[in-house]
């Protein structure tokens, strides 16, 4: 299986640059996720790797060769888009196969190869439909199917989720987790969504315009972001920061007499996860501004001082507008962001 290698890859449009100094490694047999807001050159990463798109600078190295200058077709990759691109006037068996004949591949192991991606992905009993007689989920399957039947060591996809429900997004994301560990493919994921990010990734690449913000496992990037930008881009809802402000005796969260012992310069945030605040008997005074109940917590909006912040409790919670609570949360649960750069204080 290939591992796939990006050094110093720069794209331009004109005078817009999409990407610039784009340097990572994806192990072979990983998952990888390219995440970031709209605009920030996932897609752009993608179609550079898959060779749609030449890139300004830098160089693309799959298992050892390098492919900049090569074909789509001569690097040995499948692609998922987001539009499931399939053929409406073809049966779903025809689509599965369209590259299989297209690539002239020996007629005598289509029939097989077919039946093993139809049962995987359950489409065994639909191989006579057309796409328009299939579900949105059916389809994504077919359109799956097509990228696994290539055999192509690496399978990039674009959003592939998109057009689904919120339910059949969930279920998705864990078929296509199960199959990339079942058949050991090396996989390329763009998306926004970083739930999706979190939830199948054995490698998040975060991008922001155009650069590398951090590249790490999720569990990483959740306890160790490395700016506030990657703090605030992970987690449900992010991670709270709260501007500090100085104090006769230290730091103090802004507009607050509540200390927090920090060593460092100002100007610094104070980042806390909503999940690591406690409603407590005793604590730092808060005045409730927001309660919305999901069943399994309670999202409460607070505001100390000049700061306002997000407390997940567990269970419900019927606390009254205006009320006063008590927040509790231990010391190693904080992180400190340079208030300038943004980047975390180590
Ligand atoms: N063909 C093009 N010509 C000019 N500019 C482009 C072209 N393709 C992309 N760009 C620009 O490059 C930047 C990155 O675009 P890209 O599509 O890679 O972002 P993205 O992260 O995939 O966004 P989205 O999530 O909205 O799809 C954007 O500013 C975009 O406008």
């Amino acid at each position: 299986m290939a591992a796939i290698s990006l050094r110093g890859v720069g794209k331009h449009w004109g005078q817009a640059q999409a990407v610039k100094d784009i340097d990572f490694e994806v192990k072979s047999g990983d998952f990888t996720v390219l995440l970031g807001p709209s605009g920030c050159g996932k897609s752009t990463t993608l179609r550079l790797i898959a060779g749609l798109d030449k890139p300004s600078s830098g160089s693309i190295h799959i298992d050892g060769q390098d492919v900049t200058q090569l074909a789509p077709a001569q690097r040995k990759i499948s692609m998922v888009f987001q539009s499931y691109a399939l053929f409406p006037h073809l049966t779903v068996r025809d689509n599965i196969l369209f590259g299989v004949r297209v690539r002239k591949e020996p007629r005598s192991s289509h029939a097989a190869r077919l039946q093993r991606v139809a049962d995987l992905l359950g489409l065994s009993h639909l191989l006579e439909r057309r796409p328009a007689q299939l579900s949105g989920g059916q389809q994504q399957r077919v359109a799956l199917g097509r990228a696994i039947i290539a055999d192509a060591p690496v399978c990039l996809m674009d959003e592939p989720l998109s057009n689904l429900d919120a339910q059949l997004r969930q279920e998705m994301r864990r078929e296509i987790r199960a199959l990339q560990q079942q058949l050991q493919m090396t996989m390329i994921y763009v998306t926004h969504d970083q739930t999706e990010a979190m939830s199948m990734a054995d490698q998040v690449i975060l991008l922001r315009e155009g650069h590398i913000e951090q590249d790490a496992p999720p569990a990483e990037l959740y306890a160790q972001p490395a700016t506030a930008f990657a703090a605030r881009f992970i987690g449900t809802p992010p991670m709270n920061l709260l501007a500090l402000a100085p104090h006769p005796q230290g730091m103090a969260i802004s507009g607050s007499t509540v200390l927090i012992p920090a060593a460092g310069q100002l100007p610094l945030q104070l980042g806390l996860r909503p999940e690591h605040i406690r409603l407590a008997d005793q604590g730092v005074p808060a005045q409730v501004e927001t309660v919305e109940y999901f069943g399994a917590d309670t999202i409460v909006g607070a505001r100390i001082g000049a700061a306002a912040l997000l407390v997940r409790a567990p269970g419900q919670h019927r606390l009254a507008i205006g009320e006063t609570v008590h927040l509790a949360w231990d010391e190693r649960d904080q992180t400190f962001f340079e208030g300038d750069s943004g980047r975390r204080r180590p």
